[in-house]
């Protein structure tokens, strides 16, 4: 029964996957949100695949979800990074952490087509997250947030939006950090006070992708939709990270699934073309490239799909195996998709083939979700078995906690 779940969604995203192909210079040269594909994707259940049944999804693995990505991002970026925080990150942390009326006010919503937004990064808070200046501040019937946050993808476009705060009670005192829940949607009547989409980014890649600013005045989020992870806001940060590793892993098969796709595109281009009276696949110097990049994609899909199934404590994957594979195969996949595009020659550098494209879509996935630095940080920490503070004072407080 299971099997069957798996090569369901599997060969939707197969038979999905050309249409996608097809339409993706669509949403980058126009820098239009993929809507036709959103409700390709959910007619076909591969938005909300992770949700528990009882709430209407399909309870899928984070394994299978990411073999749906790698087939989605091989012919489409933007839309794979749709499925992944539509099965990963903010609604896998609703799902874990959430009441069963959060769950049942998201899992609807995600259903239909929404990609929930996670809101963490700050101006000033970028890789030093927990640095983040959003407020929440409690009174009577909830908590009132003040703040703002930049680079938030769907911001416009998502309905749901996860946001990371620091709680403090009614009299200004700091209890740790959690996550709140606003649902955005001007359309249907969802349009609270104090919540405002500011700008948007004009980025590189990926331009079919809202990357916008949001400020909070004021903005009041009722205690219904506060998430309370298991060990309390004072772990708060710490709990939602954990949630946050599967988009990690997310992240790290979309950029693998680039790097695949581009594989595939330049074995056509090397039996097709010629120069000096014979196809370019019969010269050496590329065939070693070749193979490399072949090992590149298959060392990284090896770690991510290991880091989709084992699984730490709160049911997520692990966080040093997280990091380890998304740092890895994004690095690898910029280098390969370059590579791919190297084999093309001019005709690489132009828009009649869709690897600028890839190119500059899969540049943001050493930066974005965590850079490839803190993640390797984190890895030599987990290794090591030492705590890694980045602050200047961070080891003198390590020791002093001991
Ligand atoms: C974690 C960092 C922000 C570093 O900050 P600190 O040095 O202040 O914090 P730490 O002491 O390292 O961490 C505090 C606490 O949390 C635990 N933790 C941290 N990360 C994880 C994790 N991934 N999984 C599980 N637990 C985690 C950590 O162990 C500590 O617990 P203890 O006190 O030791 O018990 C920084 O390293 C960092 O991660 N920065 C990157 C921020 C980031 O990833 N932002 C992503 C924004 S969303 C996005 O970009 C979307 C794009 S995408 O397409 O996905
Ligand atoms: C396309 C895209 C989508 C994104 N989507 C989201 C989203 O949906 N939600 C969200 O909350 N955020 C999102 N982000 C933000 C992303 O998480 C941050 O960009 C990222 O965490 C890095 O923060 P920063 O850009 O402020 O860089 P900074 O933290 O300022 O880092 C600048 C450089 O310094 C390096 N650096 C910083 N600290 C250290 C250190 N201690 N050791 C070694 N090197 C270090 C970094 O690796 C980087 O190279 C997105 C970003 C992009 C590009």
């Amino acid at each position: 029964m299971l099997d069957q779940t798996r090569y369901h969604h599997l060969n939707q995203a197969r038979a999905l996957a050309p249409v996608f192909a097809e339409r993706a210079a669509r949403w980058d040269q126009n820098r239009e949100y993929c809507w036709d594909n959103i409700r390709d994707l959910a007619d076909a259940g591969l938005m909300g695949m992770t949700i528990p049944p009882r709430f209407g999804g399909a309870g899928a693995s984070y394994f299978e979800v990411v073999q749906v990505v790698e087939e989605i991002a091989r012919a489409c970026t933007l839309t794979a990074r749709v499925v992944v925080e539509a099965n990963m990150g903010g609604i896998s942390a609703v799902m874990a952490y959430g009441t069963d009326e959060q769950r049942a006010y998201c899992a609807p919503l995600v259903l239909a087509g929404d990609k929930p937004a996670i809101c963490i990064t700050e101006p000033q808070a970028g890789s030093a997250a927990t640095e983040m200046q959003t407020t929440a501040r409690r009174v009577a019937a909830g908590y009132v947030l003040d703040g703002c946050k930049h680079w938030i993808t769907g911001g416009g476009v998502s309905k749901l939006y996860l946001i990371f705060a620091r709680v403090l009670d009614e009299d200004g005192a700091e209890e740790g950090i959690t996550g709140f829940l606003v649902h955005h949607d001007p359309a249907t009547g969802h349009d609270p006070k104090g919540f405002e989409v500011v700008r948007r980014e004009r980025t590189m890649g990926l331009c079919g992708m809202p990357e916008a600013e949001l400020r909070f005045a004021d903005l009041m989020v009722e205690d219904r939709f506060v998430l309370r992870p298991p060990a309390g806001f004072k772990r708060g940060f710490a709990d939602l990270m954990s949630a946050y590793n599967s988009q990690r892993v997310g992240a790290g098969t979309i950029a693998m699934g680039v790097a695949a796709g581009a594989l595939e595109h330049a074995k056509r281009y090397l039996a097709e073309r010629h120069q000096f009276g014979r196809p370019l696949q019969e010269f050496q110097g590329l065939q070693w490239m070749l193979a490399d990049m072949d090992a590149a994609v298959h060392a990284s899909r090896l770690m991510l799909q290991e880091a989709a199934k084992t699984l730490g404590p709160l049911g997520f994957p692990d966080m040093l195996m997280a990091a380890r594979a998304k740092a890895f195969a994004s690095e690898q996949a910029i280098k390969v998709v370059s590579d791919a595009l190297q084999m093309f020659g001019a005709r690489g550098y132009g828009d009649q083939e869709p690897l600028e494209r890839m190119y500059r879509d899969v540049r943001m996935f050493t930066i974005g979700g965590g850079t490839a630095q803190i993640l390797k940080t984190q890895v030599a920490g987990a290794l090591l078995g030492i705590k890694t503070p980045q602050t200047r004072d961070g080891y003198a407080q390590t020791r002093s906690a001991r």
